[in-house]
């Protein structure tokens, strides 16, 4: 049972540079809580701060009701899968999942059953002779991840475990993480970059932005309910369109402007929302040029030129368009669709 608490944490590097800004945060114990955000947010110093890899400049971290701050790595019942592996290259694939249990002392039949069966939930039974440097980069983050599962720690912490391989491989090994934790439950941190990944795997996610949290929620909160217009622009693909409002008023866009939340000056639109045509209820409605015709398989996307800028806006539509690039056409967005910032704060509106 370890549920994790950052209280006001916070650290400054020895040059002066605050990675992370006082992050308030509890995860569950059993929960999988992704952190996301851009490079440099200071995503991977948080990390490494429940480590134990970087000191805490200020705030308390508790892991199981146990304030950590003060204990050694090795103390703190966590097992960290990192991006490269961080196999040792003259070891078997076995002797590598044994390593940490035998400088525990385990006894060995003892050893040689968990590591067996580590390997069989990993599907790298085969692998166990090998070295290294004879396994594929899927391979390797299977043996990094079994080398974490023999452990049986309270916690797990993912620093970008996917990021060194394909798109296919990530994918696969995206949904085995994500059904491995569910199968052991214990608590888990995952860092990532990938929005889509975050979105993925998350039960609930961080997005943090230099050094801050800008939103905690369900990937579904997040995706539906962005709170900031960071949060607005960063979650979703393609990306959410933010149009000014004294844009589309000077456009006469249509009856959805009147009814906007009072100090919003900025419009998200989801590309997902907007139609080819006009819906009953009130909503948003201009020209743009069709600039470019994008096939994705089961969808498309429309990038579009809106008349009188130069901002492009992306639409995602499931129905092959009728129109060739160059044309100009109507759009429309029914105003529940729309999200409502303010630029001066930040913030959503409503
Ligand atoms: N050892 C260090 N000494 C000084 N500054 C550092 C150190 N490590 C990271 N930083 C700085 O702290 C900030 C946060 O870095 P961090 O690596 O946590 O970000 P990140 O979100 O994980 O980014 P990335 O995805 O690029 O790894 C950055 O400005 C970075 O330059």
């Amino acid at each position: 049972m370890a549920a994790i608490t950052l209280s006001g944490l916070k650290k400054t590097y020895s040059g002066g540079v605050a990675a992370v800004k006082g992050v308030d945060l509890h995860v569950e114990d059993g929960e999988l809580v992704v952190l996301v955000g851009p490079s440099g947010c200071g995503k991977s110093t948080l990390l490494r701060m429940v480590a134990g890899l970087e000191s805490i400049t200020e705030g308390t971290l508790s892991i199981g009701g146990r304030v950590v701050n003060k204990l050694e790595p090795a103390e703190r019942d966590i097992a960290m899968v990192f991006q490269n592996y961080a196999l040792y290259p003259h070891m078997t694939v076995y002797q590598n999942l044994a390593y940490g249990l035998k400088n525990r002392g385990v006894k060995k039949n003892e050893i040689e059953r968990q590591v067996r069966e580590a390997a069989q939930m990993l599907e790298i039974e085969p692998l166990l002779t090998r070295k290294p440097r004879k396994l594929s980069g899927g391979q390797r983050q299977r043996v990094a991840m079994g080398r974490a599962l023999v452990r049986d720690p309270a916690v797990f912490l993912f620093d970008e475990p996917l990021s060194n391989l394909d798109a296919k491989l990530r994918v696969q090994m995206r949904v085995e993480i994500k059904k491995l934790q569910r199968r052991l439950k214990t608590t888990s941190l995952y860092v990532t970059h990938d929005q889509l990944e975050a979105m993925t795997l998350g039960d609930r996610l961080v997005v943090l932005n230099e050094g801050r949290i800008e939103q905690v929620g369900t990937p579904m909160e997040i995706y539906r309910y962005p709170a900031t217009l960071f949060v607005a622009g960063f979650i979703g693909s393609p990306a959410m369109n933010l149009l000014a409002v004294e844009f589309l008023q000077a456009r006469n866009a249509g009856d959805a402007l009147d009814e906007l939340p009072p100090g919003t000056d900025t419009v998200g639109i989801r590309p997902d929302t907007i139609l080819l045509a006009p819906p009953v209820a009130p909503h948003l409605a201009f020209d743009a040029t069709l600039e470019l015709f994008e096939a994705a398989g089961a969808e498309s996307h429309l990038y579009v030129r809106l008349a009188g800028s130069g901002q492009t806006t992306v639409i995602r539509t499931d129905q092959p368009a009728p129109v060739a690039e160059g044309d100009i056409l109507r759009f429309y967005i029914p105003s529940d669709a729309l999200h409502c910032f303010s630029q001066a704060t930040g913030l959503r509106t409503g």
